[in-house]
């Protein structure tokens, strides 16, 4: 038997799954790594903690693999995306890597419409100046660091700085160069208007591959550290969003992902650059071979729940706190939640809002509040659902993934949200099953990835929208949408008072 291994670097943790040529998943291993944020709106880690743990979880896997090595013929990855690393002249890092959920930059998006013009940038980038974006952060550092900016030779992205390290080569791939700001989308190339523009050197740039590319062997070294076969082949990879959605069989129009990671995301495939969603939605090349996919991000999706757990509930696991949440009833006895914890980006981009419980009730108790969280992180998604309507997409059967996709309940009310029926795989892990498919595809197991996916993936479980569900969540859905608009101004004067 021969297997493939995806590595998923999320912003929580690795986790790396080991699947065989039926699309099993025969191992998986997770190690996580601390996110740093040492202020309201920053949030940083340190490239090296990913590869210390990307090690760590694949001398684990090895360890505890009961076949041979040698038999394990690829490996590749999925990696959050926008993350910036900035190496110098040894591709050591300067600093810890800035994350796609830091919110420092508004003033470098206004100095980049400023500089260049909206129009212009959407033509090249199809995209908008967003906070969580790289080249704000790339002129964030220029700004407030200069000195360290001088010592930078190249920089690269978070799952391409694990490769480099893996494989001693340095690329970067399109799906991921897509989320820079910097890369002319349609025609697949670093765009010289903006590398002149803001005075960036063509030696910056690292040469770009597609994501099914081999871009070498595993080093000697690491092949005696993990166990694994100094011979296994190494594929460039994909953004955790486009491997989330080839993980999920979005690989034809018509296909439409809703991932609950940390952030969440709404994504739907495009087998073109030429649609206008006028920047209302991101529109990234895809790594399923010339195609694309255009994609709604809500910033703190599972992390919204995940917050709420570590402040009221710590010692709990999520199924626990779910169980509560199933007894309380669809709109949570009025209670309604924003999950602006970090700022949002769609629809609404503003660093400055912050979340808020709207309607408390003395009769709330713990479990509305989880409700509530539950509902308000859909609700948002659903926002972007609404974009995508508005374009004309019909979008009635939704994949859903990550870890929002291991609840029942929550499953449930996505459909009821969403109006659509939601439909549970067998392995809720998207973006490292996608990224173990590009192996196999690298591999020639198969001749595409669409060929692969209807190897490797089966529906568990499907969730049908209840009527009666339908009708009062979208009564709410009007007032939770008034929230942003009532509570912005008000956030906007918080500003002063976050440290
Ligand atoms: N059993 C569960 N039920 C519902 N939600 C869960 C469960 N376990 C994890 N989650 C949610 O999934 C999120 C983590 O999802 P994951 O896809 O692993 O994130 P990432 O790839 O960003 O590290 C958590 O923040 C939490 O909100
Ligand atoms: O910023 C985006 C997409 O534009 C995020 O989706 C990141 O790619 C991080 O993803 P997760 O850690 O939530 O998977």
């Amino acid at each position: 038997m021969k297997y493939v291994l995806g590595v998923d670097l999320g912003t929580s943790a690795v986790k790396i799954v080991l699947v065989n040529q039926a699309g099993e998943v025969v191992h998986e291993v997770s190690k996580d790594y601390p996110l740093k944020q040492i202020k309201a709106g920053f949030s940083e880690q340190n490239p090296n903690d990913w590869v210390e743990q990307t090690l760590a979880g694949l001398s684990e896997l090895v360890a505890s693999f009961e076949g041979n090595a040698e038999g394990i013929e690829g490996l590749s990855f999925s990696g959050q995306m926008h993350g910036l690393v900035l190496l110098d002249e040894d591709h050591e890092p300067l600093r810890d890597a800035i994350l796609w959920n830091d919110t420092r930059t508004t003033e470098e998006c206004r100095a980049i419409y400023e500089t260049l013009g909206q129009e212009t940038l959407l033509e090249i980038t199809k995209n908008p100046a967003l906070e969580g974006f790289t080249l704000p952060k790339i002129l964030w550092v220029k700004k407030h660091e200069p000195e360290l900016f001088a010592k930078v030779k190249t920089f690269l992205l978070p799952k391409d700085y694990v490769r480099l390290k893996l494989t001693g080569n340095l690329h970067m791939e399109f799906s991921d160069a897509a989320g820079t700001l910097l890369l002319d989308v349609t025609n697949k190339r670093w765009s010289e208007k903006l590398a002149s523009v803001f005075e960036l050197e063509e030696s910056f740039f690292p040469p770009l591959v597609d994501s099914h590319q081999e871009v070498g062997l595993i080093l000697a070294e690491v092949a005696a550290q993990t166990g694994l076969s100094a011979q296994t082949r190494v594929f460039a990879g994909g953004a955790d969003n486009a491997c989330g959605a080839i993980g999920a069989g979005v690989n034809e129009e018509g296909k439409t992902l809703v991932s609950i990671g940390t952030s969440g995301v709404v994504l739907s495939f495009e087998s073109g650059s030429d649609k206008n969603f006028a920047g209302e939605v991101h529109y990234f090349n895809h790594s399923v071979p010339n195609s694309f996919y255009t994609m709604g991000v809500t910033l703190a999706a599972g992390y919204s729940l995940s917050w709420f757990k570590d402040t009221f509930a710590k010692e709990e696991s999520f199924d626990l706190l779910l169980a509560g949440a199933k007894e309380v009833p669809v709109g949570s006895n009025g209670l309604l939640f924003t999950p602006y914890l970090v700022g949002e980006r769609t629809p609404h981009a503003d660093s400055a809002i912050r979340a808020s419980f709207i309607g408390i009730d003395g009769s709330h108790e713990r479990a509305h509040f989880v409700r509530a969280v539950i509902e308000g992180i859909t609700f948002s998604l659903n926002e972007s659902i609404e974009i995508f309507r508005s374009y004309g997409k019909k979008i009635d059967t939704i994949t859903s993934i990550g870890g929002g996709a291991k609840s029942d309940l929550w499953l449930q009310i996505q459909a009821d949200i969403f109006n659509a029926k939601v439909v549970k795989l067998s392995s809720e892990q998207g973006p490292g099953m996608g990224a173990a498919m590009i192996a196999a595809y690298g591999c020639g197991w198969f001749k595409t990835l669409k060929q692969c996916g209807d190897a490797f993936l089966q529906v568990d479980k499907e969730f049908e929208p209840s009527e009666e569900n339908v009708k009062t969540y979208q009564e709410l859905f009007k007032v939770y949408q008034s929230v942003y608009s009532g509570t912005k101004e008000m956030n906007e004067q918080l500003v002063a008072f976050r440290n």
